[in-house]
């Protein structure tokens, strides 16, 4: 029996609850259908949990931003949650801890000029490395997968330790394989490898550390840990090992699925991979490379880069939210502690917000004079004090690796390689089944 006023949905049963009426592979279309059933905001129960789905701008907007705290929670009762112990920033529950580490990850992001090095100029290290692989398949075919998750993870690596590895490392590749082939059920293994990878560092960076000249993320939260002490902060070094696996998982899969849906249909718009040459050239002429600050002469290709973010759907029900209290949302009443999916998907194409919500068309992000706009639909990093805390970072590296390669190299789908199938792998990230592209140099380098 669902509570008094609670949102309805489909009829539960006993021991498994309404699962039987959702595709375990793919529950997104389920999620549309029952929408179309219960409106906007209405309840499935997984067992006997019961668990509010919210759809739509409107219904995400006033949980997430308009009673933010109130949907701030995490649930803390997954399998999960015995893994990481509770600890780092992506699953912790609604309170001090969560806020603090946040806010120093923020913070710390924010401010990393960091040494010598700029986070733009760390993002363009890595760059060099996506073009000379590339330079190696001129003229011939390749699989982006391995390269593009390889590229995105050393990004946060540079960041958090200063370190990255090489395309072919067997322990990155190991990982990678870990992340990719047994997805996200491997979660436990995965954790302990790159937990122990962690502590390493971690040591390491004790050893060679100089206080107060931080090279990277681990010294300043090392810089940080000194300057509170031991009493009654949130800071530990346990708190740093799971939030440097927070920030790299939540880093690499999301960035390198969403950089392999780009190509997949940058390949396959060609009128489109031309038109972005066009304004890279124009913007980029007698520049040696790219700068973020680009991007505002540059609307259309920050059109199609919003785009392929919209179409890509990269975290299509967010992270699990909670409730922290009693609350209301849409006229129905939600008791605390219940589980809140935010159904991101249903924001991503709603009828309505968007010119072609079903289509790739950069025009949803153009107006008719051409200039670039964002509608309030957009939100791919979810919106409200848990929306990614990433963002900045990523929107950084998609724009930067996306103009870069585009200015050096053409990017054909092969002769023999069928017709492309645009459907991706559903999980807590969508995955573009994998494919090969064809590399052609623009002009000589
Ligand atoms: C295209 C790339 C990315 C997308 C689409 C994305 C999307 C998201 C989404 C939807 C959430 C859940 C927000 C919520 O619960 O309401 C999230 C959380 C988070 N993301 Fe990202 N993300 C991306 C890249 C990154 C990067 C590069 C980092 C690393 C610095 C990062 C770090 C995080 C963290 C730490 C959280 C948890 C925030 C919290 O619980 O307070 N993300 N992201």
């Amino acid at each position: 029996k669902r509570p008094k006023n609670f949102p309805p949905g489909p009829p539960v049963f006993p021991i498994l609850g309404t699962i039987l009426q959702l595709s375990l592979e793919n529950p997104l279309k389920d999620f549309e259908r029952l929408r179309k059933s219960y409106g906007d905001v209405y309840s499935i129960y997984i067992g006997q949990k019961p668990a509010v789905v919210i759809n739509g701008l409107k219904a995400v907007k006033e949980a997430m931003v308009t009673k933010a705290a109130d949907f701030a929670g995490r649930p803390q009762d997954l399998f999960i949650n015995d893994v990481t112990k509770r600890k780092g920033v992506v699953l912790v529950d609604y309170g001090s801890s969560w806020r603090e580490h946040r806010r120093f990850a923020l913070m710390t992001l924010r401010n990393f000029g960091l040494g010598k090095h700029s986070m733009e100029d760390r993002v363009h290290e890595e760059i060099k490395y996506l073009v000379s692989t590339l330079k190696e398949s001129v003229g011939k075919t390749m699989s982006p997968g391995v390269m593009f998750h390889n590229a995105a993870s050393n990004i946060i690596c540079q960041v958090l330790f200063a370190r990255r590895f090489e395309y072919d490392d067997a322990l990155i590749k190991q990982i990678v394989q870990c992340f990719t082939e047994n997805s996200k059920l491997a979660v436990g293994p995965w954790a302990m490898t790159y937990g122990t990878i962690a502590i390493g560092f971690i040591n390491e960076h004790k050893k060679t550390r100089v206080p107060g000249e931080p090279r990277d993320f681990i010294d300043c939260y090392l810089d940080e840990l000194e300057k509170r002490g031991n009493d009654g902060s949130s800071f530990s070094e346990e708190q740093l090992i799971m939030y440097s696996l927070d920030l790299h998982g939540a880093g690499t899969d999301t960035t390198s699925n969403t950089l392999l849906t780009a190509f997949l249909y940058l390949m396959t718009l060609p009128h489109i991979q031309d038109r972005c040459q066009q304004e890279i050239d124009q913007v980029l002429e007698g520049k040696y490379r790219a700068s973020f600050e680009d991007r505002n002469e540059m609307p259309y290709t920050q059109a199609v880069i919003h785009e392929v973010q919209r179409v890509a759907n990269t975290v299509p029900l967010s992270v699990f939210h909670r409730t922290t209290t009693d609350t209301e949302l849409m006229g129905y009443s939600i008791p605390k502690g219940t589980m809140i999916i935010e159904n991101l998907t249903s924001v991503l194409n709603e009828e309505g917000q968007w010119k072609f919500p079903h289509e790739f068309n950069p025009e949803n992000f153009l107006d008719d004079k051409g200039e670039f706009v964002k509608p309030e639909a957009f939100m791919p990093f979810s919106a409200g004090p848990r929306m990614c805390l990433g963002e900045g970072l990523a929107r950084m590296e998609l724009f930067l690796i996306m103009v870069t390669l585009l200015r050096k190299f053409k990017f054909i789908w092969p002769e023999d390689a069928g017709e492309p199938d645009f459907t991706p792998v559903f999980g807590i990230t969508m995955t573009p089944k994998p494919y090969r592209m064809k590399v052609q140099l623009r002009r000589p380098q």
